[in-house]
């Protein structure tokens, strides 16, 4: 085999409350994120204990595939590193130099194109294999997975179950709301070599998981956890911007499903746990929010056949959608958006 380890790339997270202001000020040195911004977000944090829940997300995932991944005869060894906390990537990729990994395959947890959730991993990739010198790892990133069946099967499950939580499913009434991380509408018309895959992709995805759950019902797609100064325009509308014009339109049912998320993030858990249910509450919604693949086994599988259809260039590439798809990013796909010094 030409690979002789496997990388989990994540975003990282506080473990503990004094973790909370280092962490933030890790993610958006640079990026002009107003103060007031950072202290709301700090306390959500506070909400669990200054832990975000993505770290344990990293560990369940890594000993899915460690069980996963053997059955299929890979049997290379795990490394984990995160772009913003420990275990730091380029503490890893150092690690993985010391153990002799010549050639490594990097599974990134975010399913998208854009800046933010493929150019900059890339980006940290190529920092921490710099870091490492001429003896670090070369690391393959696999491709994005936004419309893969074993992405795609375990979100539409996951509407199914929470639309049978739902008091009342008329489709005159109901309605399937999508949402994934707001970007710059700046990131998203750069995303991809011709602009706009970020946007593209979750619709594509929102599109295969609704006519796989409800084909009855409409859907519409919206964002959430807009950051950055207010002067910048963002993908919109908020998913609580939309929660309000479909109750004035008469809609009294709703699932949200975060389809922009692999697994439960802090964005999950609190902006739409707390902060979107409450506006559905107030305007006297019935709210179900659906699941996250997480550690899903058609999700551990996915990623099995991620890495097996790289060690084999004839493998069919499991793809639902349109939208086209790559192994590799050509160079300069995903830029690093302009911004205003701070
Ligand atoms: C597209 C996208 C994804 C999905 C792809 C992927 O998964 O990578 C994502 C994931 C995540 N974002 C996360 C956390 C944060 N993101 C921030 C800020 C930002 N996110 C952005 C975009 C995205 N973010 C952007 C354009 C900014 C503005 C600053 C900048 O231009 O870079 C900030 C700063 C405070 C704030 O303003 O919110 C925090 C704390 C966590 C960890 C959550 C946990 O702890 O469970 C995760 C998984
Ligand atoms: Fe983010």
């Amino acid at each position: 085999m030409e690979y002789d380890a496997i990388l989990l790339v994540s975003f990282g997270g506080p473990e503990g409350p004094e973790d909370v202001i280092p962490f933030l000020e890790n993610v958006t040195r640079g990026r002009g994120v107003p103060a007031e911004r950072l202290a709301e977000v700090a306390e959500h944090y506070r909400h669990f204990g200054g832990v975000s829940p993505i770290n344990a997300q990293c560990r369940a995932l890594l000993a899915a595939l460690a069980d996963e991944l053997p059955r299929a005869g890979i049997d290379l060894p795990l490394y984990w590193g995160n772009r913003n906390w420990a275990p730091y990537l380029t503490e890893t990729v150092a690690q993985m130099r010391d153990d002799g990994v010549r050639r490594a395959i990097a599974f990134v947890t975010s399913a998208y194109g854009s800046y933010s959730a493929c150019g900059q991993y890339l980006e940290d990739i190529a920092r921490a294999r710099a870091a490492a010198g001429p003896d670090a790892p070369r690391i393959d990133k696999l491709r994005h997975f936004h419309d893969h069946p074993g992405f795609i099967e375990p979100h539409a499950d996951a509407v199914r179950a929470a639309l049978a939580t739902l008091p009342d499913r008329d489709p005159a009434r109901t309605r399937l709301v999508f949402t994934a991380h707001s970007i710059p509408t700046s990131m998203d018309a750069t995303s991809g070599p011709d602009g706009g895959r970020y946007s593209a992709q979750v619709h594509e995805a929102a599109r295969l998981v609704a006519a796989a759950a409800a084909p009855e019902l409409s859907w519409d797609v919206v964002w959430q956890s807009r950051s950055g100064p207010p002067q910048v325009p963002w993908l919109e509308p908020d998913v609580n911007d939309h929660l309000e014009a479909l109750a004035a339109d008469g809609v009294r049912n709703v699932v949200v499903s975060p389809v922009g998320f692999i697994s439960d993030h802090l964005e999950v858990v609190w902006d739409l746990d707390n902060e979107a249910a409450e506006t559905a509450r107030k305007l006297g919604l019935n709210f179900a929010r659906a699941a996250t693949p997480g550690t899903d086994p058609r999700f551990i599988g996915m990623i099995r056949d991620l890495v097996l259809e790289r060690l084999d260039p004839t493998a069919q590439r499991q793809a639902l959608g349109c939208v086209p798809t790559w192994d590799v990013c050509p160079r300069g796909c995903c830029p690093a958006p302009r911004r205003a010094a701070s």
